[in-house]
Order: structure tokens, then sequence, then C-alpha cells
């Protein structure tokens, strides 16, 4: 038990971003990380040229380093947005057009979690009906990845930092998750467990962790306050990981966490401590 048992993935969307999108994984590898993820890339087309996918699968390739996770196109993320699929008309179009776009990077790459974050509340917009389109474009996403061996991930975001994003609790993301699959019946909807935005949300994480360990299918930590590496706030991350894996979590544990003032390749030490 404690951080050596646990499988660590580099999140390439907060860590290493002082690097170009491709230089990335081989800075990932030179830490020390055979996997990666990444949040969708492009931020400003759902619909990139082959030839961007193609340079990304070979820097992934070259790195040695292994795609483990995938938001779909998510809006300006970083950014105002938190999602596009519940946002009716161009974004939820958007969305819609990346499905297969980024299911088909996740098959190329051999990524098997798809993360589909859920999208802000409008303004003079029903939240019933951005919740009826969510579902309807979840349920297409959850085939997509089925179709490609993949996972679909629900992610809740913290209120504080997204206050827009209705998913701001273990329960709400859980709702979604069963309702896809309800939906599909193919069982491949999971929560993402975010240890850092569910701690903001003040939410009791060992409660978390024994309802919910079953249903998830990929974790991320940052430590709180201050979304920086474990040991910079006060949670006791190592401790809430082993009870992840008692619970019965055995996947991917993704670094999600800004490196403070200093070269992201200085923001791994706390690993060897
Ligand atoms: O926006 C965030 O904080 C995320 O975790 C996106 O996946």
């Amino acid at each position: 038990m404690g951080y050596t048992d646990q499988r660590f993935d580099v999140n390439l969307s907060i860590l290493f971003t002082e690097l170009p999108l491709l230089e990335r994984p081989a800075a990932a590898a030179a830490a020390g990380f055979k996997a990666v993820e990444l949040w969708w890339p492009w931020i400003e087309t759902p619909t990139p040229d082959q030839a961007e996918l193609d340079a990304l699968k070979k820097a992934l390739d070259e790195a040695g380093t292994q795609l483990v996770g995938l938001n779909f196109y998510a809006g300006q993320l970083p950014g105002p947005d938190r999602g596009a699929l519940s946002v009716p008309g161009e974004e939820s179009d958007r969305f819609r057009a990346n499905i297969d776009v980024a299911a088909d990077f996740a098959a190329s790459v051999g990524c098997k979690a798809l993360n589909a974050l859920y999208g802000n509340r409008v303004d003079g917009v029903a939240p019933a009906l951005q919740d009826e389109l969510a579902l309807e474009n979840l349920v297409v996403a959850a085939r997509a990845a089925d179709r490609v061996g993949a996972i679909l991930l629900i992610e809740t975001l913290n209120k504080p930092e997204s206050p827009l994003y209705p998913l701001v609790s273990a329960p709400a993301g859980i709702e979604i998750v069963d309702k896809v699959n309800e939906a599909t019946g193919l069982g491949n909807a999971k929560f993402l467990l975010d240890i850092y935005h569910l701690s903001m949300n003040g939410e009791n994480l060992p409660d978390v962790i024994a309802e919910y360990a079953a249903k998830t299918g990929h974790v991320q930590i940052a430590d709180n306050p201050g979304r920086g590496a474990p040991g910079t706030g006060d949670l006791p991350l190592e401790e809430l990981l082993d009870l992840l894996k008692n619970a019965g979590y055995d996947g991917w544990v993704g670094l999600e966490y800004k490196p403070g003032d200093r070269p992201s390749a200085e923001a791994f030490g706390w690993l060897s401590n």
C-alpha cells in the first residue's frame, strides 16, 4: 500500500503545459511515467485535421507513453467552458461531430477511457431541456466508446470554481452514470472520481469512496487547497488512494495538479519521499 502501489499517469493538459503539446509525452516519459491523459487538445475544433491527430499519435508512440484517458471536446477548456454536450445549438453539434473523431483517435492509440464533461448551465435554457440533450448525446458517446472497447467517464467538478456546472456532487455524477447505462444497456458509463473536485465540494471522501468505488472508472488527484502536488495542501491523499484500492479500485490515478512556480519535471518529488 502507499504511493508506490499505485498506477499513476500524468495529465498533460495541466502538467508540462510549458511545452508544446507534441513535446509533452517525451517530457512525461523522461520524468519516469509510461502513461498520460489529456483534455481535448484542440480547443478551437472538435474535428482537427488528420495530420494533427497523426502527429499526436506519433509523439505518444515515440515517447513510449500510453494514453489512458482522453476528454471529448469540451469547449474552451482551459477557459470558461466545462463541456459542450448539454449546451444546445452549436456546442452540442460540435460535441456530436467530435464523438467519432475522439473515439477513433482513442482506438488508434489504445486509449480505453473517454471523459465527457457535461457542460455549464446556460441562461434562458431550461435545465430539463439541457439534461434531455445531455442524455441523448451521452448515449451516442457511450455507444461510440463501446465500439472501440472504451468506457465513458462522467466527471463531477467543484462548485466554487465551476459555479455553472450542474454536476458538483458525487451523487449527481452517479445519477448520470446510471441513467446512461440504463439507456444503453451497455454498462460502460463509469464515474470519474476526482478527489480534488470532491474535496472542494466538502464531500466526505471516505464515504464517497466506500459508496462509489465499484462504479468508478478513473481517478484523478490534486491536493487541496491550491490544486497543487500531493503534500502542498492538507488532503490525506495516500490514505485515500489506499481506501480506494481496498474498496477494489485498481485502475489509473491521473495526476491532474498544477506544478506551481517551477518546471513540471520538478513537481514529482513527493513520489520518492
Ligand atoms: O476542468 C477540470 O478541472 C477537469 O478536471 C477537466 O477534466
